[in-house]
């Protein structure tokens, strides 16, 4: 799947804020991910993860700066934006008859002509990526006959197949089982290395977001209290600040950070 990107998809957000509801939902939130690399965004329930997500995206109003390869993305049109940045919501309403396949040609839009037709290139780009999620067998099911797993599958094929150098993934994994997890988060990291993709992601799972991330960003709420490579953000104190978990924090084989829950003592 490599080629047809450009740039090198270097982000830059600086002093983002968001008001929903005459709510700040984010204020001063700063980040920056080399092109290329992976950033994951931690933080409890409520914490504007997605919301920092959807602001990183272009797709709702915000203060502050969001510069991609220095070009700020909020005054690209839909078309530039979409070759550049690539979004995989949460949870999208799907249109319950389209079938698998047309809705990740959908990611073809900003290289298909006005009232053109799409080309050999890219239904070549959409086989590919729905093979290499092991979409291939399900092409022509309706989205509204999914489960949410492959649902979810069906969504990133649809950000993949848009070939942007910046890919924006929100929740990934929530409803996949253990070995679809690995298998997504293995094809994005591949993916990132091969195609040199800038991945941002929001995870819940702590021990995925230590285990793929270049570097993590823990919001609460509104805020970045901490960012930095896994091991200096996935420690005891913050997640028993910030999350109000009792966790512990041992190095894993790779040297990376393993977070696992234990019981309060009063019990
Ligand atoms: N359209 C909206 N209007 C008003 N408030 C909103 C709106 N969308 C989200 N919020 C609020 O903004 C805050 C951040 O929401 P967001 O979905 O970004 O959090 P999150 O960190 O992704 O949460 P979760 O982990 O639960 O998915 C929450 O308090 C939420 O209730």
């Amino acid at each position: 799947m490599s080629g047809g990107i450009e740039g090198s998809g270097g982000i830059e957000v600086r002093g983002l804020g968001v008001t929903l509801d005459e709510r700040e939902v984010l204020a001063d939130v700063a980040l920056s991910v080399g092109g290329g690399e992976w950033l994951t965004i931690i933080g409890p329930n409520g914490a504007g993860k997605s919301t920092l997500l959807r602001a990183m995206a272009g797709l709702i109003a915000c203060t502050g700066e969001v510069l991609v390869d220095g070009v700020c993305a909020r005054r690209l049109r839909p078309r530039p934006r979409a070759r550049l940045i690539a979004y995989a919501p949460q949870n999208p309403l799907l249109p319950p008859d389209m079938s698998v396949y047309d809705y990740a040609l959908l990611g073809r839009t900003p290289y298909i002509p006005y009232l053109g037709r799409e080309s050999a290139r890219d239904r070549e780009v959409t086989e590919s990526v729905l093979e290499r999620l092991d979409l291939t067998g399900f092409a022509s099911r309706r989205l509204g006959h999914l489960s949410g797993g492959e649902r979810q599958r069906v969504v990133l094929a649809r950000a993949l197949t848009q070939q942007a150098p910046v890919l924006l993934l929100d929740e990934p994994t929530t409803a996949l089982d253990l070995g679809h997890q690995q298998q997504v988060l293995e094809l994005v990291d591949r993916l990132r290395l091969a195609d040199r993709l800038t991945v941002v992601t929001t995870l819940h799972d702590l021990n995925l977001a230590g285990q793929y991330a270049d570097t993590l960003v823990l919001l609460a709420p509104g805020r970045a209290v901490a960012s930095g490579p896994p091991k200096q953000v996935l420690t005891e104190p913050l997640l028993a600040r910030h999350f109000g978990a009792h966790v512990q924090v041992e190095p894993g084989a790779d040297g990376r950070p393993l977070v696992h829950l234990t019981r309060p003592e009063e019990r």
